[in-house]
């Protein structure tokens, strides 16, 4: 669903420029649920607004679908972002309208692309567990719960994918833990491919692979592996915690990034050296560095 090989994105102003994303690479399939993560500063919010049409890429290629977001024109980008792209934001109560209703608030961008759908609204409304509030006024619901009309609303123009920018950013656990669950059926039953872009690690237990981002490059990968499904596991015996498996993110010309704190630990700077013996590479500072 989405490919991006070598994505740049340059920030300038004035006579400063920001490399944000440096050539990064990322696949995700159709019908995944995932969650980027990384710093401040990353590069997670950037991606996020290039692959929803809010920004647009300066180098490399990004496709979505049967898009291609480099080439993509102006008026082809309105309906992409129409018809493909669902966004939520951290703090996405505030894009909506407090004195109107939560439904009123589901119809009203429906109602700007002129597919008013008062059933799909409400049903929408349900599926995030509103179906009893949905004529309340927005200031009359918590801010868990107008995070999930924010939700709802997301899915009002029936999107491919999803993206949500720290979803659970300013909610308690357990409204986390309840978006994370309507994100998975969202995921399951919908089909909805899911890119999650958050700092909190204790989310990557609700999706399927966590993909980490440093200094605007992915990183490594974190695939989530349930022991339960293992062949030598045997049914009746008490079922294991799901585990997450990490590994590094090797590019397609073989360039992979070692985390800071080895490089420190072993006093490599600039160089290394770097041996295979037929199973392993072994990275060691340079033998003159040595002893
Ligand atoms: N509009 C902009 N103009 C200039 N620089 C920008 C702009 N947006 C982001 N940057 C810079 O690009 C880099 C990546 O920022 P980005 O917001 O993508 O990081 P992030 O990982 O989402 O961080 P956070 O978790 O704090 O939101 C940062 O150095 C940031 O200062």
């Amino acid at each position: 669903m989405i490919t991006c090989e070598g994505l740049v994105k340059i920030y300038k102003s004035d006579d400063l420029e920001v490399v944000a994303l440096q050539g990064l690479n990322l696949h995700v399939r159709e019908g995944e649920m995932m969650a980027i993560i990384g710093n401040s500063g990353s590069g997670k919010s950037t991606l996020l607004n290039i692959l929803g049409g809010l920004d647009r890429p300066s180098a490399g290629s990004v496709s979505v679908g049967p898009w291609d977001l480099l080439k993509i024109t102006d008026e082809q980008l309105v309906s992409y972002k129409r018809d493909t792209v669902g966004f939520i934001w951290q703090n996405n109560a505030r894009n909506l309208l407090p004195y109107l209703s939560a439904l009123e608030n589901v119809e009203m961008p429906m109602m700007f692309s002129s597919k008013l759908d008062r059933a799909y609204a409400k049903q929408l409304l349900d599926w995030v567990g509103l179906k009893d509030r949905m004529h309340n006024k927005l200031h009359q619901l918590s801010g868990g719960e107008q995070q999930r009309v924010a939700i709802a609303i997301s899915l009002s123009n029936r999107p491919k994918m999803l993206l949500a920018d720290e979803p659970t950013g300013s909610v308690d656990t357990r409204t986390s833990d309840l978006i994370m669950d309507i994100f998975r059926r969202l995921n399951r039953e919908l089909g909805i491919t899911i890119v999650i872009v958050t700092h909190d690690l204790s989310l990557a237990n609700k999706v399927d692979r966590v993909v980490a981002i440093r200094d605007g490059l992915t990183s490594t990968e974190f695939i989530k592996r349930n022991p339960n499904l293992d062949d030598n596991f045997e049914p009746g015996s008490s079922p294991q915690e799901t585990v997450h498996e990490e590994y590094v993110v090797v590019d397609r010309v073989g360039r992979l990034q070692i985390p800071k704190a080895y490089l420190t630990a072993l006093q490599i700077t600039d160089k290394a050296s770097m041996e295979f013996d037929g199973e392993r590479i072994i990275i060691s500072p340079p033998k003159s560095l040595e002893g």
